[in-house]
């Protein structure tokens, strides 16, 4: 468990994180997404214990990170943006060095070697220099280190970063099936990172905690949640009918593909009064949708909003 108690930390005149508070719980993946700049890392830097908050506390399976440094270490494991390592040594030499560091010797290393090794699928290059590796294999490579000594809590930074799709699709599958038992927080300024892996979602920006959610409740915010959209042949001319519905609070046209889309006002269904117009109209639907929500839009109005309400 992650627990972080009005953690905030100021660089001179700059509170780059503004009292943040949140939990995160076993069998939990919680993303902090926010714009660059937002806090993101140094949140994560605070409760890895590399930088001590300016205010308020942390604590990693109830092991307070400033009182009981080793303690919070042991069941922590932290992928640090870009996932450093050290590029002329192999993976073989790489993990055996970090298994020493934590304190693991002999049949133990090998063990816990062997796991991570396993897990993160490293066989066929375990004696490759890391220097020489694709991007894709040295993320492998630094989230094997981040649970070389099976931690309870795992904090990755920006763990698909700089990475193309399909590795990006890799990493996600590998955090996907460590997240079992424990308790991982990602950062990202990536929303399909969060549609792909997350349960909840704190979004911060300007170092200020703005939403602490689940993905389906932020959808619920959204201006698009309960919107139909759909394409038709001659969709366009039925833009003024819809308007004009009970209900309706706005009819947008995708201007490149012509797709409509039919916002509701709140708490109102348009799915069936859509369906009925169309049908009486004569238009051929190629396909309708009922949409869930954007989480592109919420995240960009908070965000912005948050971006404007100072100078
Ligand atoms: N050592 C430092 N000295 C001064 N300012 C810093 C330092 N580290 C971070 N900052 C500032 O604190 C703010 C938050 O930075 P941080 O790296 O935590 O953001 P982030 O959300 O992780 O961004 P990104 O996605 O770009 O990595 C930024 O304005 C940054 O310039």
């Amino acid at each position: 468990m992650i627990e972080a108690e009005h953690l905030t930390r100021r660089y001179g005149r700059l509170t780059a994180v503004d009292d943040l508070s949140f939990r995160a719980e076993p069998g939990e993946v919680v993303g902090l997404l926010g714009p660059n700049g937002a806090g993101k890392s140094t949140v994560m830097r605070m409760i890895s214990g590399f930088i001590a908050p300016s205010a308020g506390t942390a604590r990693v399976c109830g092991h307070d990170v400033r009182k009981s440094p080793l303690a919070a270490k042991r069941v922590l494991g932290y992928l640090p943006e870009g996932a450093p390592s050290y590029g002329e040594l192999t993976v073989y030499e790489f993990l055996g060095f970090v298994g020493r560091v934590r304190g693991l010797r002999g049949g133990e290393l090998r063990r816990h070697l062997d796991a991570a090794v396993e897990h993160l699928d490293l066989h066929d290059v375990l004696h490759t220099t890391i220097d020489t590796l694709s991007k894709g294999f040295r993320r492998r490579v630094g989230l094997a280190r981040a649970i070389l000594h099976e931690p309870d809590v795992l904090m990755l930074d920006e763990p698909t970063d700089g990475l193309d799709p399909n590795q990006k699709r890799e990493v996600r599958a590998l955090i996907d099936a460590m997240a079992r038992k424990r308790t991982i927080l990602i950062s990202t300024h990536l929303l399909e990172e969060v549609h792909a892996l997350c349960n909840r979602v704190l979004i911060v920006a300007r170092g200020r905690l703005l939403a602490d959610a689940t993905p389906a409740e932020l959808e619920l915010r959204s201006r698009y949640h309960g919107a139909v959209s759909f394409s038709a042949a001659g969709a366009g001319v039925a833009k003024a009918m819809l308007e004009r519905m009970p209900g309706v609070a706005a009819v947008e046209v995708d201007p490149l593909d012509g797709r409509v889309t039919v916002l509701p006002e709140p708490g109102k269904q348009l799915l069936e009064p859509v369906q009925e117009l169309l049908r009486a109209q004569g238009l051929k639907v190629n396909e309708i949708q009922l949409e869930r929500g954007r989480l592109e839009e919420v995240f960009r109005s908070m965000t912005v909003r948050a971006a404007g309400s100072e100078p």
